[in-house]
């Protein structure tokens, strides 16, 4: 189908750091099997030479409306849907002045700093009937849709007893600056919610047929640093003593084979440069030969979650059902969980 046929998206991108450069990277590849015309109508940055600077790097984004704060991004008639690639600590107020300004909003990983934000925020886009998603973007690869299928549907490894995975990033911490996301605990540094949440999304995906039916016993451990968790250990143990251990690390390297899933009648190896990009999976069967499944895709792999949303926004919806909001409830409830027995607290939390 010609682009022009295709529903078309008119994205206003707020943050002018990595995450908005790849996603707008990939937004502008040109592949096959588009089923959205995604438009880059506007980049808003805290100042306007961040804004323009952005804009210059990416060719088909120049006719894009530069404006140099969030608020100016928001009030744009043009805009339809806001995208927030800005630390955690301030996803809350984002998304919330972007809704308000009736924007429907994609929004980074974590989605808030803790449960009761992502709550207000939630509660916010149903009172004005917005669209709404966490922009975890790894649940829409077809290399999860593929694996869910053999794992639930087609149960190849039986019943599933344990999944192990791990996302593990070396950040030589004490290089970065203390404005560094990655570091300074009130914008919502610290492994758990930076990477350790694609580790507990792949348990999920592993150990669960249907997201939330069951709510795991949590029991965690965290290292605390210069107050941020700069490695954390949850384990999530089911009904029937089925187990999933989700690990992250920001001291360590985790090998590309980073999530292992064992069942009764084997195990499936997924491997890939790290737990948010998976690549590809083997499925052992016992007395079998392993089978691999191979996925690959042009660009880095936003664009799917992308078009998941604009399919959703023709089709009048307010959330998704790969992303829904009751997961980014549940998702922030087990790290609020984690964060409760493993010590990492933010400061905007300390005196409550
Ligand atoms: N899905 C994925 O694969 C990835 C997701 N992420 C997620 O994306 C979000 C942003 O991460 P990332 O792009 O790495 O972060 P960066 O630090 O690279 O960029 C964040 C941007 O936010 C804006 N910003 C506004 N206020 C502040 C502030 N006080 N301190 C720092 N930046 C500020 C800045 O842009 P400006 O000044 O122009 O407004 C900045 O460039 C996080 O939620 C992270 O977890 C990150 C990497 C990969
Ligand atoms: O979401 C992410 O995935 C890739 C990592 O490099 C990054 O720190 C994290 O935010």
């Amino acid at each position: 189908m010609s682009e022009h046929r295709l529903p078309p998206l008119r994205w206003g991108i707020i943050g002018t750091g990595l995450i908005s450069s790849w996603f707008v990277e990939d937004l502008l590849i040109n592949r096959p099997n588009k089923v959205a015309n995604h438009i880059i109508q506007a980049i808003g940055g805290s100042s306007i030479k961040k804004a323009q600077a952005f804009s210059e790097k990416y060719p088909s984004s120049n006719n894009a409306s530069v404006y140099g704060s969030y608020k100016d991004l928001y009030e744009d008639p043009n805009v339809d849907i806001v995208y927030i690639g800005t630390p955690h600590a301030l996803h809350k107020t984002n998304c919330l002045d972007a809704i308000r300004a009736g924007k429907h909003v994609l929004c980074e990983k974590a989605f808030t700093l803790n449960l009761t934000e992502a709550e207000e925020v939630i509660a916010e886009a149903k009172r004005q009937g917005v669209f709404l998603m966490e922009a975890m973007w790894t649940r829409f690869m077809p290399l999860v849709e593929r694996l869910r299928q053999l794992l639930h549907q087609e149960r190849v490894i039986g019943d599933i007893h344990r999944a192990s995975c791990d996302f593990s990033l070396p950040m030589d911490l004490p290089s970065l600056p203390s404005t560094s996301r990655l570091k300074n605990p009130a914008l919502g540094a610290g492994s758990l919610l930076d990477i350790g949440i694609y580790s507990l999304t792949w348990v999920i995906l592993a150990m669960e047929t249907d997201f939330g039916h069951e709510r795991p016993q949590v029991l965690a451990s965290q290292v605390i640093r210069d107050e941020i968790d700069i490695a954390t250990t949850a384990i999530l143990t089911y009904s029937h003593g089925k187990q999933g251990v989700a690990t992250s690390s920001m001291s360590t390297t985790t090998p590309s084979s980073f999530c292992r899933i064992e069942g009764a009648k084997g195990f499936v190896i997924v491997d890939g440069p790290a737990a948010s990009v998976p690549q590809s999976f083997t499925v052992y069967v016992h007395n079998q030969d392993p089978v691999k499944y191979d996925f690959e895709a042009p660009g880095r792999g936003y664009y799917w979650e992308a078009d998941a949303v604009a399919l959703d926004i023709a089709a009048n919806k307010k959330e998704n059902s790969v992303m829904p909001w009751t997961e980014t409830i549940r998702i922030m409830s087990l790290m609020d969980e984690i964060r409760c027995q493993g010590g990492a607290v933010f400061p905007i939390e300390e005196n409550v």
